[in-house]
């Protein structure tokens, strides 16, 4: 797949999905870990139940861009990573303006070469996304940070000089902000402290892969980390945790088709308060070891949800859900206190017959509105998985346009869900 290609999905809905799907590897795992196998200067790196998603394919293309070995098996989900050969501290445009994890190569750039030189990153519009709480971080501990203009441009430098640990933090518990910062302090001079840190499970699991790495790292998952520096990191393997936002879009396809799915790999827990809300919408889960059953056969209830850091509702899963409660029998409320760009989604579902009321940061969901196929368009990656859910449920066909962004984060979409009995095609060109 190349930059410009069109992506489509057509769907044909009404199918209730019954089956077993497979839960990918979490690409908010696998970004920061490829970045933090760079901060190893010898051996090779192997992670495994990597994602094949496009977000991974260009962290593929920018660690190789910077000088690293880095091999994609995709057929095995294994990328092997050398990063003894990392030479440039440019993080080109081309690359790392179409993905947010791009941001995640920083540190090692900083500890490997002195500087990191960032001309675009990219990432879901979703307003405005800032990099202060990174930014600052990296000046508490010794960085220099200065912006030039290349014509419309900025490009950002960033001087490591000799980084050393430091009492750091979040305004808001920001998961890459926090990954980054572990990141810088794992190979500074001293211990550093990082307030209010975010508390996701892929930030614990980047944790447990640094730490495997040699890295001193304490307090993951209480919101205070204490990272003490060591010289050097080594080279190891490491499996990638599920995709709880992936497992959660399963768990709302079968909800939106009245379906019954076995998601192997997905963890109830990890679904956070996202969970309890689809209980009380009317799905039924059953967690059988590694396996998360999930069935829904009777009305959908509606529901109030309020985006929060997790284990609060993920920001992530708002979208899907927004679909899904077009089907419930009554007005659903929907707060985003997470990013202020999300409800573009909201003019793609009336366009499929929604009855949706946006005002600012909230929206009002009328349901029942049975939906009927239209040609939309995902304009971010969530809008797109909430699109496949809403033409998996309407009535005809349904066309996604902009599907780049739904592959971004979803690996094999069309195969799992036709593999559970619904009508999905992906069609490139
Ligand atoms: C690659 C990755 O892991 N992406 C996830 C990560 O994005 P990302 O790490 O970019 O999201 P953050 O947690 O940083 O952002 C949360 C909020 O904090 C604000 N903020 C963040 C950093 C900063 O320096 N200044 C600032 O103001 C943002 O504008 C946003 O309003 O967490 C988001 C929130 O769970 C998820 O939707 C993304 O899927
Ligand atoms: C916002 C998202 O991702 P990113 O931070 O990679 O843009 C997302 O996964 O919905």
């Amino acid at each position: 797949m190349t930059a410009g290609q069109e992506v489509r999905y057509r769907i044909r809905g009404g199918r209730r999905l019954d089956g077993t799907v497979f839960i990918q590897g979490a690409k908010n795992a696998v970004l920061p870990m490829i970045g933090a196998s760079l901060m190893a200067s010898e051996g090779r790196t192997v992670l495994r139940n990597v994602p094949i998603i496009e977000d991974v394919r260009r962290a593929v293309e920018l660690a190789q861009a910077l000088g690293a070995k880095a091999e994609l098996h995709e057929a095995e989900r294994t990328l092997v990573i050398d990063a003894s050969t990392l030479s440039s501290p440019v993080l080109p445009a081309e690359i790392a303006a179409r993905f947010r994890g791009s941001f995640l190569f920083v540190p090692a750039l900083l500890h490997r070469l002195g500087e990191a030189v960032i001309e675009g990153v990219g990432g879901c519009n979703l307003g405005s996304r800032n990099l202060d709480f990174h930014y600052n971080g990296f000046k508490r501990m010794g960085a220099t940070v200065t912006e030039q203009m290349a014509g419309d441009d900025g490009v950002i430098h960033i001087k490591a000089g000799d980084l050393r640990g430091g009492t750091l933090y979040c305004d808001t518990p920001s998961h890459t902000g926090t990954e980054n910062l572990i990141m810088a302090a794992a190979l500074a001079h001293g211990t550093t402290l990082i307030k209010n840190a975010a508390l996701e499970p892929e930030v614990l699991d980047n944790i447990a892969f640094l730490q495997a790495m040699g890295a001193k790292i304490s307090g993951g998952g209480t919101g205070f980390i204490t990272v003490e520096g060591v010289d050097g990191l080594r080279a190891v393997e490491h499996t990638v945790m599920p995709d709880r936002i992936d497992a959660g879009v399963f768990v709302m396809a079968a909800a939106i088709t009245g379906g019954e799915l076995n998601l192997v790999g997905a963890a109830l827990e990890h679904l956070g308060v996202a969970g309890d809300k689809l209980e009380q919408m009317g799905v039924e889960f059953h967690q059988q070891g590694a396996v998360l059953h999930v069935r829904r056969d009777r009305p959908l209830r509606p529901i109030n949800v309020i985006t929060d850091e997790y284990p609060g509702f993920a920001t992530d899963l708002q979208s899907p859900i927004m679909a899904v409660s077009c089907f419930a029998d009554g007005p659903s409320y929907i707060y985003e206190r997470i990013f202020d760009g999300r409800f573009k989604l909201a003019d793609e579902l009336r366009k499929m017959g929604a009855d949706i009321e946006v005002n600012g940061n909230r929206a009002k969901v009328l349901g029942a509105t049975p939906l009927r196929g239209a040609e939309v368009e995902a304009h971010d990656l969530r809008c797109g998985s909430a699109l496949v859910l809403a033409g998996l449920a309407a009535e005809g066909e349904t066309t996604i346009t902009s599907a780049y962004y739904l592959d971004r984060g979803h690996a094999h979409t069309a195969e799992r869900l036709s593999q559970a009995g619904a009508d999905i095609e992906r069609e490139v060109g």
